[in-house]
């Protein structure tokens, strides 16, 4: 409920506006059917006068001019109620834990989002808007003006209404099993779209593509043969509802024919009054199972808001600048069950050029993600001077951070946007900072330049151009710390050479972690940490470590003997 007070509450004048609109409607479609019943009676005993017509011209005018006005807020809420959702999501993401995070997969949450919107609106707006701003306030209006005609007609119709509810709750219960039928297989589907397209070299070039679309065949198939079945049998209660009305429009003739104290107009306005009473429980059975089928989406929606948030990004105390040292105590961490540090300790002083290394998997990016923030160590300790990590607000944090992540060091937009995002810089200053990282030709190479869309996770720049955009960013951070995971992995010797020696030229009084793989690469850094299954095993500059240290001496080996 929490959600949708939130989106009601962003929407307050337009619900207003729409519930009174809706209101008024209800009550003029009713009174326009009790007012026929005295223009037929009037104009059959000839009392009717011309007033009276105008009267009822008037009430015509005024009801079907008010219907089409209620398409405005209709139509507004409708839609901003299902995009509010939407950004509910978005907003969520930005907030979200980032252990949580890893855990998504893009396809599924795409489906999800989509579903849940839709359920979201369809509980609000279909449902609820629906029941009381149209269908209780008609069916009411219309008891009444039934009841000011004949008392025992509306006993029939109450007790009919009882043994439509009971058939409704009936069938829902199908319905429920078919729906979350639905869910599961539209994510699936999704997932499939979403994993052929983001991976479309890897399954191309294996011949996968056949066996994805077999894949989803299988999700498809049972999303058309569900959704047939739900068409199928809201249809049904159309159906039935008009056959009971129609008994009805019978039973009201055969009732008149008996009794002669029932007028013709009265027998026109019944027949009226009776669709309008017996149209919305008809229409209010067939949403509230779409009611009900929607609140199962809408659970799964809620799934994903109520995931865990990451409390530190706002709670806590400033980042505390300039900063002296960083203090990693016996830090362990585990994904799931699987003990991934063990024990780490570690001082890293104020302008430090620190390097992680060690073979694959043996948990530098791990160290680093938990350094800036995004995975929270499970036991020891990290001191910024004497202040514990967990007690410093990551927004302020993230002030005076910089990282580059080895998986998606640049995002989709344009190549300004990856450099300073919505900041205003000089040209001249995207120029130095393109210049510095060997961007230029490859600008100088586009049309629109720094206008240009790199396409998603930059599909449409080469590896390395991709990393030195990244690089180029930290022109303009002017960051305490930088961390960098694997940041050069993809350049040649000779540019990563060139292009590192000017980025540690700029961030020169920053303190800066550097993942790296290549070990020629961090030859002139400070200090070197070593790395093996979760451990710290060897920390000194290179050339001691080359003396000392038989692990990293080996790993030097190789690389030597690799290189040759
Ligand atoms: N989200 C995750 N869930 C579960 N296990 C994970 C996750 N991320 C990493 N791991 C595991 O944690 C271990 C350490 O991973 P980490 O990325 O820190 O290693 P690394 O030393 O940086 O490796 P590389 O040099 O290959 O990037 C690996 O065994 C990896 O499989």
């Amino acid at each position: 409920m929490r959600y949708m007070k939130e989106v009601l509450r962003n929407n307050k004048k337009w619900v207003i506006v729409y519930l009174l609109i809706g209101l008024f409607n209800a009550f003029m479609s009713n009174y326009k059917a009790d007012y026929f019943q005295k223009v037929i009676d009037g104009l059959t005993d000839r009392t009717i006068t011309v007033y009276g017509i105008l009267f009822y011209a008037a009430i015509l005018f005024i009801n079907y001019g008010m219907n089409y006005i209620d398409e405005y807020p209709s139509a507004k809420l409708g839609n901003e109620i299902y995009l509010d959702f939407k950004l509910l999501a978005l907003r969520k993401i930005g907030r979200m834990d980032y252990s949580e995070y890893q855990k998504l997969g893009t396809g599924k949450l795409v489906q999800q989002i989509e579903n849940g919107a839709n359920s979201g609106k369809g509980v609000l707006y279909d449902f609820w808007f629906s029941v009381v701003r149209n269908l209780l306030p008609t069916i009411l209006f219309s008891l009444y003006f039934i009841w000011k005609i004949d008392r025992t007609i509306t006993y029939f119709l109450l007790a009919g209404y009882i043994i439509v509810f009971l058939v409704t709750n009936l069938l829902l219960q199908g319905l429920y099993q078919i729906k979350e039928k639905i869910l599961t297989n539209e994510e699936e589907l999704n997932h499939f779209l979403v994993r052929g397209f983001m991976e479309m070299p890897i399954f191309r070039m294996k011949h996968q593509f056949p066996n994805e679309v077999k894949k989803a065949l299988g999700a498809k198939r049972v999303i058309v043969s569900s959704k047939v079945k739900m068409t199928m049998i809201h249809e049904a209660f159309f159906t039935i509802f008009a056959l009971l009305v129609a008994c009805l429009d019978v039973g009201i003739l055969a009732y008149a024919w008996r009794n002669n104290h029932l007028s013709i107009g009265s027998v026109v306005a019944l027949i009226t009054l009776i669709d309008n009473a017996y149209t919305p429980i008809a229409i209010f059975n067939v949403i509230y199972v779409q009611y009900k089928l929607n609140k199962t989406t809408w659970m799964r929606f809620t799934g994903l808001l109520d995931l865990k948030e990451d409390t530190q990004l706002e709670q806590g105390i400033d980042f505390p600048a300039p900063l002296s040292e960083i203090h990693v105590e016996d830090v362990s961490f585990s994904y799931e069950n699987k003990e991934v540090l063990q024990s780490v300790s570690l001082i890293i002083k104020r302008g430090e050029k620190i390097a992680f290394v060690g073979e694959s998997g043996s948990g530098k990016s791990t160290l680093t993600k938990i350094l800036v923030g995004l995975l929270k160590y499970d036991k020891g300790n990290i001191l910024f001077d004497d202040e514990p990590l967990k007690n410093i607000s990551l927004e302020s944090l993230y002030e005076k951070v910089s990282y580059l992540s080895q998986d998606t060091p640049v995002f989709d937009g344009t190549i300004r946007e990856n450099l300073v995002f919505d900041r205003e810089v000089s040209e001249n200053d995207i120029h130095v900072c393109l210049e510095k990282t060997h961007l230029l030709s490859l600008l100088a190479a586009l049309d629109k330049g720094v206008e240009t869309k790199i396409g998603e996770k930059g599909t449409c720049l080469s590896g390395g151009e991709k990393q030195r955009l990244a690089l180029a960013r930290l022109w303009f951070d002017n960051s305490d710390i930088v961390v960098l995971d694997e940041a050069t992995s993809a350049l040649d010797n000779v540019t990563e050479g060139i292009v590192m020696k000017n980025v540690l030229e700029q961030i020169k009084h920053a303190t800066v972690i550097a993942v790296a793989h290549r070990l020629t690469s961090i030859r002139e850094f400070d200090r070197i940490i070593v790395f093996r299954n979760g451990k710290i095993v060897g920390n000194g500059t290179f050339d001691e470590l080359l003396e000392n240290n038989s692990y990293f001496f080996g790993l030097y080996k190789k690389e030597e003997e690799n290189s040759n």
